[in-house]
């Protein structure tokens, strides 16, 4: 049986390929929804901290651009203007349930510098008793493709964030139901793998790389990022974010997508 149901601090981590079609442009249907549980979560009393991709995609999206760009400067760029996207969606969505967001920009630097880390973890703490939702990406303006600056994907600044907010589980949604014992975009017979005790070389050797041009990682980040969250002490569980009510069935301690537990 899942202790789920006991997890007061949550860290929640979308994919772009969770919150944007495959143009680009914002998945309204399932941001609604998403934003809609989200709140329930927290009216229950939770506490949620986000880690949200989508600044690049969404950005791309506004400018109408075929793809994700490739070169730095215009990736730099395109971020700014996506990250404004962002969060002015996030904004507005949760304001219908009256609820405050706010946004904080990392790099691998404030991370990595003691005084900084502990201005971010203070600014959590006080947002979360005030009842906002802090919302995290990495500063993509500043930090793409600097070597001292970047964390580069989403799942591990996730973890990152899980362990210094103290949370009590990271939960990652992404556009495929868990970890599989391969690549299901490549192996139809895949067999989803609904608890790792333990990251294992066998573990590592399944995971494969991104499963479409929105995503950035694919399962091998989330793997890394398992392993931040589990040495941490955290569980982690990795689930679709395509149907948002199964959040509820996950804090029902059903059996939804792939527990990592804690070491
Ligand atoms: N062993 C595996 N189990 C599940 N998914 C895998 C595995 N190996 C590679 N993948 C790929 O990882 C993708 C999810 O990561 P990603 O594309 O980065 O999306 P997101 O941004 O939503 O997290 C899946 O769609 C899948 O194609
Ligand atoms: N920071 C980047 C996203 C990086 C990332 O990990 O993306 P994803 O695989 O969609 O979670 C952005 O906001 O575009």
């Amino acid at each position: 049986m899942r202790n789920i149901s006991e997890k007061q601090r949550i860290v929640i981590k979308l994919g772009t390929s969770t919150l944007a079609h495959k143009t680009g442009k914002l998945n309204i249907r399932r941001m609604t929804n998403l934003v809609r549980v989200i709140s329930d979560l927290h009216n229950s009393g939770r506490e949620i901290i986000m880690v949200s991709s989508g600044a690049v995609g969404l950005g791309a999206g506004k400018l109408g651009l075929p793809e994700k760009p490739k070169d730095t400067k215009t990736k730099q760029a395109v971020a700014a203007i996506g990250q404004c996207e962002l969060m002015h969606v996030y904004d507005d969505m949760f304001a219908k349930y009256s609820i405050t967001v706010a946004q904080i920009l990392l790099t691998k630097a404030i991370i990595n510098n003691p005084s900084h880390c502990e201005n971010f973890m203070n600014t959590v703490e006080k947002l979360v008793n005030m009842d906002v939702i802090p919302i995290v990406n990495e500063n993509d303006t500043i930090a793409i493709d600097e070597l001292e600056l970047e964390i580069g994907e989403n799942d591990s600044l996730s973890a990152l964030v899980a362990e210094l907010s103290r949370a009590d589980l990271l939960l990652i949604l992404s556009d495929i139901d868990a970890l599989y014992d391969d690549d299901p975009r490549s192996n139809p017979d895949a067999k989803p793998i609904p608890l790792v005790e333990k990251i294992t070389p066998e573990i590592e050797a399944v995971a494969g790389g991104a499963g479409t041009s929105l995503g950035t990682g694919g399962m091998s980040t989330k793997i890394t990022a398992a392993k931040i969250a589990t040495n941490a002490g955290i569980d982690m569980i990795i689930m679709n974010g395509r149907d948002p009510e199964k959040l509820y069935d996950l804090f029902e301690d059903k059996e939804i997508g792939t527990l990592f537990k804690a070491q």
